[in-house]
């Protein structure tokens, strides 16, 4: 393994900056054609290219598209007790943080007793992706099912590559019986952003599509953002670890391991304020590495997207941390409140050694589908509100009006618009001046 450590801030900076841009620039622009290519047959062609592009990236022709729906509930039953358990406790966890999620209506009454206000409503159609590359993610499910049925989504829509023998992986399909999903479709990668933005035979077009998903997935959800929504770009895995003396190097290892081990494109950065602790972890790393099931996807991740920074003070590591804006921060640090209070960017925050990012992905609460690449600068973790849309009511009544219309017929004719002006003239009884 060779992972790269630094010391010289201005270097690190610049490395941290290569690293969040691993998804964009020149390499990936033949990726970008690619994934449009694939768009743009899903749209014409509907489902035949669906079963075209599955036989080309995952090997078979997953028809019918549509997994019975009574294969969910027998997947649930067939599950084994300790999982069934573990899928119980992280439902009822993400489900009551979620619920605590759901934003109030506003209501205003104006100076002139006029109403003022904003209301939430689900969107009508949702669909979800679930990853099913290089693992399976029961617990996405759980992260992209609950906050929509909290929301109150009409219809929910999941998609999610076939495995090797044509079903989806079983927890999947049990976790979606858990989450009270009743669609689901078998396939993957950028053709299956493609089936929800578009519609085909099989697969209605939906207003929002949710989850993460590797690099095809991710330039999908990029492509067809104005068709529909999407939640945020929530691509290939990353973690930044913050630690100073206090922390323990297999810990931090494992931590970083644990979000190489997602895809080679995953990034796992270490800042530290100690150098004994910089010189543990490789070491750490390498003996973690031995006979671990992983080892090829974790060590490229490592070996390309991987970095150690020694830096002078917790402030320098915070900024340089800022600079990445990772997807998941971990705070191995003395004290890790008051260090978190100095951070501006970044997906989802853990502190303190009892905190390793896997209680996040699995079952803390928050969810675990998070934006990559830098984007937490400009967007926040998948929540309720990505299922929610907002709208603005107005009821003005007629002393409102009398009391405003003039500024208004100055402000639009200031703006040269002759009937929006003319609109309030003619409610009061205004000649035109
Ligand atoms: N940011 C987050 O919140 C978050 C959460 C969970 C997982 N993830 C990430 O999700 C990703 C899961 O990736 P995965 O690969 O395991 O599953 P995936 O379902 O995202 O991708 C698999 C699909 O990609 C398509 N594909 C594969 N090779 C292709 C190629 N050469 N050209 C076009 N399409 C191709 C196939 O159709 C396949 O079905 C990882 O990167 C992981 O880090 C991110
Ligand atoms: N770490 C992933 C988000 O980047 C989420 C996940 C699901 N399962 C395991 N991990
Ligand atoms: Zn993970």
């Amino acid at each position: 393994m060779r992972i790269t450590c630094l010391r010289d801030r201005q270097r690190a900076g610049e490395r941290l900056q290569a690293i969040a841009g691993r998804t964009e620039g020149g390499r990936m622009r033949e990726e970008e054609a690619r994934v449009a290519a694939i768009l743009a047959e899903v749209r014409e062609r509907g489902d035949a290219a669906l079963l075209d592009f599955s036989e080309r990236f995952d090997g078979l022709r997953p028809d019918p598209l549509r997994v019975p729906p009574e294969r969910l509930a027998q997947a649930w039953h067939d599950c084994p007790e300790p999982l069934r358990r573990a899928l119980d406790l992280a439902h009822d966890r993400i489900l009551e943080f979620h619920h605590r999620q759901m934003p109030a209506d506003l209501a205003v009454v104006g100076p002139h007793g006029e109403r003022l206000g904003r209301r939430w409503r689900p969107v009508q159609r949702a669909g979800i992706y679930v990853p099913g590359g290089r693992a399976s993610y029961p617990s996405t499910v759980l992260m992209n099912a609950i906050p929509a049925r909290v929301a109150g989504v009409e219809r929910l829509v999941m998609v999610t590559p076939p495995g090797p023998g044509g079903e989806p992986n079983a927890t999947v399909l049990a976790a979606a019986h858990r989450a009270g999903v009743q669609e689901v479709i078998r396939v993957g990668g950028a053709q299956a952003i493609g089936a929800l933005a578009y519609g085909t035979e099989t697969v209605p077009a939906v207003d929002v599509i949710s989850g993460p998903g590797n690099l095809y997935v991710t330039l999908a959800k990029k492509a067809v953002y104005g068709t529909v929504g999407i939640d945020s770009l929530a691509g290939p895995s990353e973690v930044l670890v913050i630690a100073d003396h206090t922390a323990i190097p297999a810990q931090v290892a494992a931590d970083l391991m644990a979000q190489a081990e997602h895809d080679p494109l995953a990034a796992a950065i270490l800042i530290t304020t100690s150098e004994a602790l910089a010189a543990a972890v490789p070491a750490a790393i390498e003996a973690q590495l031995e006979r671990h099931p992983r080892a090829a996807i974790t060590l490229q991740a490592l070996n390309d997207w991987g970095l150690i920074v020694v830096c002078d003070d917790l402030a320098e590591a915070a900024a340089l941390s800022d600079r990445f804006a990772p997807e998941h921060l971990e705070l191995l640090v003395e004290d890790p409140e008051s260090l978190a209070g100095r951070i501006i960017h970044a997906g989802a925050i853990f502190l303190g050694q009892w905190s390793p990012e896997a209680v996040g992905d699995y079952l803390a609460g928050p969810n675990h589908t998070l934006p990559t690449s830098g984007t937490a600068r400009f967007a926040g973790a998948l929540s309720v509100e990505t299922f929610l849309r907002h709208t603005s009511l107005i009821h003005f009544n007629r002393a409102a009006l009398e009391a405003t219309g003039a500024a208004v017929v100055t402000l639009a004719e200031s703006e040269g618009l002759h009937s929006h002006a003319e609109s309030v003239r003619q409610r009061l009884g205004i000649q035109e001046s």
